[in-house]
């Protein structure tokens, strides 16, 4: 005869943790420490790419050994390319070959491959330590330092594998978005969009007003600091007031994910040659577009989005050594997918998204009709 027993979880771990948006934040993370932010962790482990590394890696590693921490410096090569296990498990062997345990605390500083991948390590090394995101990109400031999304890539697809492990306190560094490449400042105005897209039509009116107080005529950033400051804290208020309500995206979540189940697939497809947000402008204009014809958006809304993201610098077509077969295919691989059938999340109009009749935010589509859109989009 068999028996069952119930096992009673009640939440016992507040995930709860600040975000603090400034200039410099080295000092403020060093007062943290020393105010008993982390008391029960006794060495610090920088994880940083082969770029960050000498700009702000060593920096800090150097502070905080002054302060009279015990810290070292872990990096890898930069570029989506080593988000992987690989990287993960090499990183894990010198932790563990440095007695790196339990009482340790992982510091990711860098952009949003550096928090993706050094979370998930810290998510799974000793089944969990603390981990503090410094965030140098305004890709990882707007989005990815936020929300304890962890994860790597593997060959098949973008960020397979992972697990949802919340930092204990995130520091936004406007200041070092003063040495990013124009390029990936334009990467992560994507995501900024797309958040006005999902939350917010006053945002997303402010950045139609600004945008020429972001982007010069060439694509380069321009650097407001009030402007920096708004962006910074509007995304993060955007961000964290979605996922405090679904940390774990059982349902409203998913809208994070607004021009992913084609950004995502693009993305890999690419090869990385399109940065994360590239492939995310790609698949806003995919998903505005298939709204409009299922009559969730008006053409001109879905082109007022077109614009912002052309504006901004960032691609609004699918690049022409992409066929649209494989594209397809490899939506299959989104997370969003439910009994082998793709899944989209639409905007409803502009600042809103559109909940459907069974409560979901997410939609099963007809993968002929987006193979219609795709050829619409080509011109053919
Ligand atoms: N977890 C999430 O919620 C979430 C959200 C959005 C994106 N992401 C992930 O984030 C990644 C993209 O983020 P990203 O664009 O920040 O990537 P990234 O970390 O690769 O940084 C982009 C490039 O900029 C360099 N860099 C970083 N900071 C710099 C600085 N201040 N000055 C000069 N160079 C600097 C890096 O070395 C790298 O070459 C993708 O892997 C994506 O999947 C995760
Ligand atoms: O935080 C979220 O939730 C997001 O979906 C944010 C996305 O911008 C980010 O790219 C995320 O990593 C994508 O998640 P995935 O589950 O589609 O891999
Ligand atoms: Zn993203």
């Amino acid at each position: 005869m068999s028996k069952s027993f119930e096992v009673v979880l009640k939440k016992v771990v507040d995930n709860s943790y600040n975000i603090e948006i400034g200039e410099n934040l080295f000092g403020s993370l060093i007062r943290d420490l020393q105010q008993g932010l982390l008391p029960d962790v006794s060495k610090f482990a920088i994880i940083t790419d082969s770029i960050v590394e000498p700009l702000y890696g060593r920096p800090l590693l150097e502070l905080l050994r002054r302060s009279g921490f015990q810290a070292d410096l872990f990096s890898f090569p930069a570029g989506e390319s080593s988000k992987t296990r690989e990287t993960k498990a090499l990183l894990e062997d010198q932790l563990l070959s440095q007695a790196y345990g339990r009482d340790c605390c992982i510091i990711a500083v860098g952009g949003g491959a550096v928090t993706d991948l050094a979370g998930f390590l810290g998510g799974t090394f000793g089944r969990g330590v603390p981990v503090l995101n410094y965030a140098t990109t305004l890709l990882a400031a707007a989005d990815a330092s936020v929300g304890g999304k962890t994860g790597v890539n593997t060959p098949v697809a973008t960020n397979l594998i992972g697990v949802f492990h919340q930092p204990r306190k995130v520091y936004i560094d406007l200041a070092a978005w003063h040495t990013l490449p124009a390029r990936e400042f334009r990467s992560g105005l994507a995501e900024t969009i797309k958040h006005a897209c999902l939350a917010d039509e006053t945002f997303f009116r402010y950045l139609e007003e600004n945008i020429g107080r972001i982007i010069s005529e060439h694509g380069e950033p321009i650097l407001d600091a009030d402007v920096c400051g708004h962006i910074a804290l509007t995304n993060c208020r955007i961000k964290y007031e979605v996922v405090e309500q679904d940390e774990h995206e059982s349902n409203l979540r998913q809208i994070l994910n607004l021009g992913h189940t084609a950004g995502r697939a693009l993305e890999a497809v690419s090869g990385y040659q399109l940065l994360h947000g590239e492939a995310v402008a790609v698949g806003l204009v995919i998903q505005a577009r298939l709204g409009v014809k299922y009559g969730y958006m008006t053409a001109e809304q879905a082109d007022r989005v077109v614009s912002l993201l052309t504006k901004a610098g960032l691609p609004t077509e699918i690049p022409d050594y992409i066929s649209n077969r494989a594209l397809m295919d490899k939506m299959y691989t989104d997370k969003k997918v439910r009994g082998g059938r793709i899944r989209f999340v639409f905007q409803d109009g502009i600042g809103e998204m559109k909940r459907f009749a069974d409560g979901s935010y997410s939609v099963p589509v007809e993968e002929a009709e987006v193979m219609e859109l795709l050829e619409e989009m080509r011109g053919n």
